[in-house]
């Protein structure tokens, strides 16, 4: 037995199909959706997944903007590329792309950034009225879980879920939207400082890894059956590994793989994020 593959590559294509004519629309009505990225310095990994988004904002017909600063840049300058793009009628969404050189102050940048302009849903604002239940852009990672989730029918109503890391962009935001009615589920956010891990995954229907350490859930971890979302890219002397060891697929219902599964589904909802707040200004 071996676990189906939750294919997040086909995942985009589709809602990058779904999206293409919703753009078409909004160009027709005057309000082109247009995407910018922010990007300090010249790490290679950065720069792959900036030029990932704008290859991704052609496909579907969305105008992009790129901002690359040199790797010295000041808190000033970067400011001052913000102030411009949050008055520039073209740009209705954009990123700074994380992470940023040590010698800026990253809180205040983020900030910064318009939250009606916030494509990542990560603004303080943003997640604010995620918390408080209002409507705002969603955090890309913990959205592309959801719907690729949702896609295959993995059932969200009463599950059990181990959210395994506490981080900013996937841990933290996560519980928020898994517990909302929408989606109903019972989430246990797991950490460092959690006493048995192994037990925590063993318990849940839906086991999402995002803790950033190679390997953490093995195979007898998991629940036979049980859906296991690989969120973690470590670099390691036998290259790139992911949170999940590869054994698990011989145990898990549903397994995303690392690359091709929740990547290129945070990309879809990016462009989501941007087509929505687009709509929004169309009324
Ligand atoms: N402001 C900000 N927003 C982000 O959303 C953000 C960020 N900063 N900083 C870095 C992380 C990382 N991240 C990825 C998105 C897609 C893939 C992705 O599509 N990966 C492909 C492989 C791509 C390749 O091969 O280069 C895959 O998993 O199949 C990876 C990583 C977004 N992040």
């Amino acid at each position: 037995m071996s676990a189906t593959i939750l294919d997040g590559k086909a995942t985009k294509d589709a809602i990058f199909d779904e999206l293409r004519p919703r753009v078409a629309k909004l160009v027709e009505q005057g309000h082109a959706p247009g995407l910018a990225t922010v990007l300090v310095g010249d790490d290679p990994g950065s720069q792959s997944y900036v030029r990932a988004k704008h290859n991704d904002c052609a496909k579907v017909g969305i105008k992009s903007i790129r901002k690359d600063l040199p790797a010295d840049v000041s808190q000033a300058d970067v400011e001052a590329v913000l102030d411009e793009l949050n008055a520039d009628p073209a740009c209705t969404g954009y990123i700074v792309q994380l992470p940023l050189p040590k010698h800026l102050d990253a809180g205040p940048l983020l900030e910064r950034i318009a939250p009606e302009k916030d494509a990542d849903g990560l603004h303080p604002i943003s997640l604010g009225r995620l918390v408080l239940g209002e409507e705002a852009p969603l955090p890309c990672t913990p959205r592309g879980i959801i719907e690729l989730l949702r896609r295959y029918d993995v059932p969200l109503n009463g599950a059990q879920v181990a959210v395994v890391g506490r981080g900013i962009t996937v841990g933290r935001p996560i519980g928020l939207l898994l517990t909302r009615r929408s989606e109903n589920a019972t989430v246990t956010l797991c950490h460092t400082g959690t006493r048995d891990l192994a037990e925590e995954v063993r318990r849940a229907d839906i086991v999402i890894a995002a803790a950033g350490k190679p390997h953490l859930i093995t195979a007898d971890m998991v629940k036979p059956g049980a859906a296991v979302l690989d969120v973690g890219v470590s670099r390691t002397d036998a290259g790139l590994a992911g949170d999940v060891h590869p054994d698990v697929v011989e145990v898990a219902g549903f397994v995303s793989p690392n690359p091709g599964g929740v990547g290129p589904m945070t990309r879809a909802m990016l462009l989501s994020n941007v087509v929505e707040a687009a709509e929004r200004n169309a009324g």
